[in-house]
């Protein structure tokens, strides 16, 4: 599934009318599509549909017309001067005799629930004035949004914060840059060619189908020498911080995530964590011999990460740099020697190295990644919501995990995971996207319990039952109607 631009999406359409395609179709579908999701969520709540001029606007006018004719009771805003198809919208909804007032008069009470159908994909700018004095107080309001398309007002703010977002054909970059922002979401097929939606050229959005044919397989004759084991290298005994638990932490993601055996490279004098692990206590960062197929590095060691990071390319296995090992020279050593490498830098680690700030990098991660992936030569992760995989031209934004995931040593988890899957045999770009959205996937079946106080190690404690959701339902996180 590929994430669109609102300009590929325009292009989308566009290709859709050259190819004889009624866009009217498109909009009737959209229409009584989201009128669907309302009644799923809504039951006969009374509703209030605020329509702008554009076909969004449309949008919403089919929606009311299906809600009315469903015996929903529905009030409808709308702005002046529609043409096309949106006008023709509001025609068929005239005909069944509802009145459309203007939406200089949008007013709602208590029993009511908000449509969101002012913008889509065609906003040029943030909203001015009354369009962002309106959004404002339907925020305030307290009552239910869902939004058609997208919230209105995103990417920039304000903007509609929706209970529900039902987007139109595919995904764009907003539902997932502003996650938040949309609530639950729903995608739903508005019968546009399915040819008009490959687009190899867009960044893929990691979904369950892509990713289940990667699980490595457990045959009967699987032995812990057979299903891949991890070397973590990684904490720090000098001054300073100490991130102890950091490489138990990697360990721990690596065993949760099938390893069969891991050995655990730290300072002496460091946690004997967990006790499935294989220790090597050392003086310095050094490599000692052990038989692993890839490596997890640098997990808090502080001013020792580089000399990890460095000692670990003489075994010129598959490689996972984390947090202290992240610095453009080892980057750049790894690249020469040309060994499989994946970089897990969040938004401040990736700026580092970037020479940008965190907030340049989180406001714009695709773009973040790619650069980052292009100038080392390596694969990223770059960390955040969404989590960005880049490799080359390759991008994929990752759609599980949450806020609850927000929380120290959930990163050197996540950096075991990968290790645990390059050591299994998948490629670079194959073992972070799947660790990614695996990773993600634990935090989101932990936050059905509790959505704030989770421990990293919960986090690694649920991968298996997030690698049997995987494997057994494939459920998406949103809704297809
Ligand atoms: N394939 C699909 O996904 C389909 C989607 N549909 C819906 O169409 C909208 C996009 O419609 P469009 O008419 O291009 O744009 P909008 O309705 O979002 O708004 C355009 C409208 O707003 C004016 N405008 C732009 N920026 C601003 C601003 N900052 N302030 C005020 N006004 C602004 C602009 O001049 C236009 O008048 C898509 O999201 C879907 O909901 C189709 O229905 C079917 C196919
Ligand atoms: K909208």
């Amino acid at each position: 599934m590929r994430l669109f631009t609102p300009e590929a999406m325009r292009e989308a359409d566009q290709k859709a009318v050259e190819m004889g395609y009624p866009s009217l179709l498109l909009m009737e579908w959209a229409g009584m599509k989201a009128a669907r999701v309302y009644q799923e969520l809504f039951g006969h709540r009374p509703a209030v549909v605020l329509a702008g001029k554009g076909n969004n606007g449309g949008d919403g006018l089919v929606l009311a017309r299906h809600l009315h004719l469903a015996g929903v009771p529905v009030r409808v805003f709308a702005a002046e001067g529609q043409g096309g198809d949106a006008l023709l919208a509001r025609r068929a909804l005239e005909a069944h005799g509802l009145e459309i007032r203007p939406l200089e008069e949008a007013i709602w009470n208590r029993e009511e629930v908000l449509v969101d159908a002012l913008f889509g994909t065609g906003l040029k700018g943030p909203l001015e004035s009354f369009h962002a004095g309106l959004v404002e107080r339907m925020n305030a309001s307290g009552l239910p949004i869902l939004a058609l398309d997208l919230p209105s007002g995103l990417p920039f703010t304000p903007h509609a914060q929706a209970t529900a977002t039902v987007a139109f054909a595919a995904f764009k970059t907003p539902h997932l840059l502003h996650r938040e922002a949309c609530g639950r979401l729903f995608l739903a097929d508005i019968g546009l060619p399915k040819v008009l939606l490959e687009r190899e050229d867009l960044p893929e959005i990691a979904t369950p189908e892509g990713l289940l044919p990667l699980l490595p397989k457990r045959p009967l004759t699987a032995h812990k020498g057979s299903v891949g084991r991890v070397g973590v290298l990684g904490g720090y005994r000098g001054e300073g911080l100490r991130y102890a638990g950091a490489p138990v932490l990697s360990a721990l993601g690596a065993y949760r995530m099938g390893a069969g055996l891991v050995h655990l490279v730290a300072p002496e004098g460091s946690p004997l964590e967990p006790l499935e692990a294989v220790f090597h206590p050392v003086q310095v960062p050094a490599l000692p011999s052990m038989r692993v197929e890839a490596l997890a590095v640098g997990m808090g060691g502080g001013p020792w990460g580089r000399e990890w990071a460095l000692k670990a390319l003489e075994a010129r296995l598959p490689t996972v740099l984390d947090a202290d090992a992240l610095h453009l020279e080892v980057l750049e050593a790894y690249r020469k020697a040309g060994v499989p490498t994946v970089l897990t830098p969040h938004a401040g680690e990736a700026g580092r190295l970037l020479g940008m700030s965190p907030e340049e990098v989180a406001k714009d991660p695709l773009r973040a990644a790619q650069t980052l992936a292009e100038r080392t030569g390596l694969t990223v992760v770059l960390k955040g919501n969404p989590t960005v995989v880049a490799q080359g031209s390759r991008l994929s934004v990752n759609p599980t995990g949450n806020p609850a995931l927000a929380t120290g040593g959930t990163g050197d988890v996540l950096s075991g995971v990968i290790a645990a899957l390059l050591a299994a045999g998948l490629s670079p770009f194959d073992a972070a996207r799947l660790g990614v959205y695996l990773h993600g996937l634990a935090g989101d079946l932990l936050a059905q319990e509790r959505d704030v106080g989770l421990l990293a190690r919960e986090v690694a404690e649920a991968l298996p039952k997030a690698r049997r959701a995987l494997s057994e339902s494939s459920i998406p996180p949103w809704r297809t109607v």
